[in-house]
């Protein structure tokens, strides 16, 4: 990771190409759920949408795991349908849960609703029988900062990342995005057993150096939240 000093407890956990990144990621990711998979009934996987992570998906998606005890959810998700480019439930069934993975568990954040706002109860039942805290979560990051849905310029922001909220998750309207949306709120993400920073480009180095250069101001940079001892980031160029 070039010369980027991170975070005491924080791991560089970075390779040469995005394609080696993602099959490290993967096989560090199917370790640890199938250690979870030997303590508890299920596990939990939540990742993020966007582009960096497609590799990484299919590479997970041949893994050998009882996936039928894994519960696949997203950290956030555009409040569009399944036929739209924009959705990352449709990322995550076509790139994820294929081949050993498509008998995951699939929880949905994108239920019927106009607005996330009026979907929120039917997400929140959705979501109701899963087992937190979350076993892995991979997050990712805009070069605004933002990671799942927590951005900068939402309204609802504050709300979502306050270290007393009692909802697993809340709608995010910024303005900087085309869609509205939908996220998992800081606590359950907070509270992950095992989480990734999943990285590719120059651009998000140079935005993370920016988020680790003043880490208090969370509501800047909602990424800085996490920059915690047992994050691991995993950045490719
Ligand atoms: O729905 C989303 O957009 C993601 O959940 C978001 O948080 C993503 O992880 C970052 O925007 C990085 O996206 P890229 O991987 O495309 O750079």
């Amino acid at each position: 990771m070039s010369d980027l000093r991170l975070p005491e407890g924080v791991s560089d956990c970075s390779g040469e190409t995005p394609g080696n990144v993602a099959l490290n990621l993967a096989d560090v990711v199917a370790g640890f759920l199938a250690a979870r998979l030997r303590e508890a009934p299920r596990a939990s996987l939540v990742v993020s949408g966007g582009s960096t992570p497609l590799p990484f998906f299919k590479a997970l998606s041949g893994k050998d795991l009882e996936w039928s005890r894994v519960d696949v959810l997203l950290a956030d998700e555009r409040w569009v349908d399944e036929a739209d480019d924009a959705s990352n439930t449709r990322l995550v069934r076509e790139h994820l849960l294929q081949n050993k993975a498509a008998s995951a568990r699939f929880l949905s954040l994108k239920q019927p609703g106009a607005t996330p706002a009026e979907g929120l109860d039917r997400v929140k039942a959705e979501l109701a029988d899963l087992a937190l805290p979350i076993d892995v979560l991979i997050l990712g990051m805009g070069n605004d900062g933002h990671t799942a849905s927590l951005f900068p310029d939402a309204p609802e922001l504050e709300g979502a990342m306050n270290p007393e909220c009692q909802e697993i998750v809340a709608a995010a309207t910024p303005a900087s995005q085309p869609q509205k949306r939908i996220t998992l709120t800081w606590p359950p993400l907070r509270d992950a057993r095992f989480t990734a920073l999943h990285l590719k480009g120059e651009d998000k180095l140079q935005t993370l150096a920016r988020a680790m250069s003043e880490p208090d101001k969370v509501l800047e940079m909602p990424i800085r939240a996490f920059l915690k001892p047992g994050l691991q980031v995993f950045w490719s160029p």
